[in-house]
């Protein structure tokens, strides 16, 4: 297979406004690419469509159906639960079990044993990306996947998604800061900003997705 994901002529919508429209990109195994535009044009948007959180309004996407994995600004940890039981948690959702690699990655053994809710930040987020590695998905949806990460945990982050890529995977991630992946290419999507006067999705109805949330 020469493509993880592929998108055509894909228009999104948020709050039955349509985002963006006209997208047609391809992601193949060992690919990154970088969302670039400004807040609030829709990468938001289009990622939750990609990962089927919400329908999109126009086109089509392609993907297998357990190829994609999202994280998004929530890190949906399970508070009372430690980090180790957490991303046990996680593997066994995703049909995995081992979860060490996922620990020594994201540089979680001395919080392995600590509940969730003591987590700071940037640990918390630490978790959540170490979650990744557990689902065992070739294509991962990341919605500003280092927020809350310092200096050294972006590196880290960076190493692990080289890995990913070397290990034939693919990401797609809406990023305002250089993750320092040089080999990524970058989609600019304001040529895709969506025309305001558009008047065809007047017939769905305003917030259908959040349904979906
Ligand atoms: N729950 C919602 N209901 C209605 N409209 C929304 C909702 N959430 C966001 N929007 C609007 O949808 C548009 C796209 O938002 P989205 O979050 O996809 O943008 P973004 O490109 O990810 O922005 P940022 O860079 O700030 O994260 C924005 O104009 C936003 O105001």
């Amino acid at each position: 297979m020469t493509t993880l994901l592929a998108v055509h002529e894909l228009a999104v919508a948020r709050g039955g406004l349509r985002t963006l429209e006209g997208l047609d990109f391809a992601l193949a195994p060992g690919e990154a690419l970088i969302l670039r535009g400004p807040n609030g044009l829709g990468k938001t948007t289009l990622l939750r469509t990609l990962a089927g959180l919400q329908p999109p309004v126009a086109g089509r996407i392609e993907a297998a159906p357990d190829a994609l994995a999202y994280a998004g600004h929530a890190d949906g940890l399970k508070s009372a639960l430690t980090v180790t039981e957490n991303l046990r948690f996680w593997a066994e959702v995703f049909g995995q079990s081992d979860v060490a690699a996922a620990i020594e990655a994201m540089n979680l053994r001395p919080l392995a044993a600590r509940p969730a809710h003591m987590l700071s930040a940037g640990q918390k987020r630490r978790l959540g990306l170490a979650r990744l590695l557990v689902t065992g998905r070739p294509v991962w949806l990341l919605d500003e996947p280092t927020v809350s990460l310092d200096t050294a945990s972006v590196a880290l982050f960076a190493e692990v998604l080289r890995g990913h890529l070397a290990r034939g995977g693919a990401a797609l991630i809406a990023t305002h800061i250089d993750l320092g992946l040089p080999e990524a290419r970058l989609l600019d999507l304001a040529p895709f900003r969506a025309d305001p006067s558009r008047k065809s999705d007047a017939d769905r109805p305003a917030g259908f997705n959040e349904a979906f949330a």
